[in-house]
């Protein structure tokens, strides 16, 4: 097999929080307990799972937009846990991330050509007529007119200020684009338009994706593998047609359940799970989704599963399985 583009291994990211009136207590808050996954270049990888999950921390912490606990992650095998100065810029420059909500991301009062252009010019990529030239080229290749250059973020809609987003994250010819949840603050009408534009680029620029969304049909489209998070692990991961053809972990059916399938003769003989997450700073012992899984066996509630390669291709944690 080939070297991969990015592979995290064991990535563990907790947070101490104070929480509790009038007796404040420290609570650890396990957002990312052990995430580990590889991404082949030009490949498209989904991370789905419930709000809460740590998706976007594992998302974030990989890139080191929060420091990781524990864990490694490498780009083309580069270390980029240690990296700094130069070559941590060097690796951001291959990373980049589009934010859900892109008008947080955006400085209100900063001109969307500049904007664009300061990326350009911090990584020394282009300057001046040239850095406005190819931040019109990046406009018109996200379907906006050269005219939105000198014009501010209030000024475009939800889905226009996404697409500026992503023509930002593209400034530095990156290789990898880290989504997190790129359609979710969006209208449903709109959501397909840049859900489309997204996969253009990614044939286009043979862009490889790291795709975190809560929405199965979303990951089903866009996505080669994908793997289902839970309480900060990861219990399954395969080929997006195999893990959603044919879900082997009771969450990953659950997901799937509450998600639109095109045939609904299936959905009728999935177990149906009900109950909320358990909080990430007390996950129960065992499986961490024993309290909700209506095939949970004893051994569910005090052992965690072991990692089982699946016939159809990647693995799964539970004791079904095991
Ligand atoms: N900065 C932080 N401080 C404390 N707790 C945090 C922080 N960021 C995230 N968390 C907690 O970590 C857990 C995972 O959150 P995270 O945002 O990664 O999940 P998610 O699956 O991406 O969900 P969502 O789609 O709602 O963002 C949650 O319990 C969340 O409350």
């Amino acid at each position: 097999m080939s070297e991969p583009l990015l592979s995290v291994q064991g990535l563990r990211k907790h947070f101490v929080q104070r929480k509790g009136f009038p007796r404040p207590r420290t609570v650890i808050v396990r957002a990312v307990e052990d995430v580990s996954f590889t991404i082949a270049p030009g490949e498209a990888f989904g991370l789905v799972g419930e709000s809460g999950c740590g998706k976007s921390t594992a998302a974030r912490a990989l890139l080191r937009l929060i420091e990781p606990d524990a864990g490694q992650v490498t780009y083309r095998g580069q270390d980029v846990r240690s990296a700094r100065g130069s070559a941590l810029k060097a690796l951001r420059r291959k990373m980049q991330i589009v934010f859900q909500d892109p008008y947080s991301s955006l400085d209100p009062r900063q001109t969307i050509g500049s904007a664009l252009m300061e990326p350009m010019r911090v990584h020394g990529i282009a300057t001046g007529r040239d850095a406005r030239d190819r931040a019109a080229a990046l406009l018109e290749e996200v379907g906006l007119p050269p005219g939105a250059l000198d014009r501010l973020p209030h000024e475009f809609s939800g889905g226009q200020r996404q697409r500026i987003g992503i023509a930002r994250a593209l400034t530095l010819e990156p290789e990898l684009i880290v989504a997190d949840e790129p359609v979710s603050a969006l209208d449903v009408s709109v959501q397909a338009q840049v859900l489309l534009l997204l996969k253009q680029l990614r044939e286009r620029r043979g862009l490889s994706f790291l795709f975190v969304s809560h929405d199965l049909s979303v990951v089903r489209w866009f996505c080669d593998r994908v793997a289902v998070m839970y309480l900060g692990r990861i219990v399954e991961e395969g080929p997006s047609g195999r893990v959603l053809a044919d879900p082997l972990h009771p969450y990953a059916k659950m997901l799937r359940e509450a998600s639109p399938v095109p045939d609904p003769a299936q959905r009728g003989v999935l177990p149906r799970i009900v109950g909320e997450i358990p909080s990430a700073a007390n996950p129960p012992p065992g499986c961490p989704f024993h309290p909700r899984c209506a095939q949970a066996m004893p051994v569910c509630s005090t052992t965690a599963p072991r990692w089982t390669s699946a016939a159809g291709g990647g693995g799964v944690a539970c004791h079904l399985h095991g």
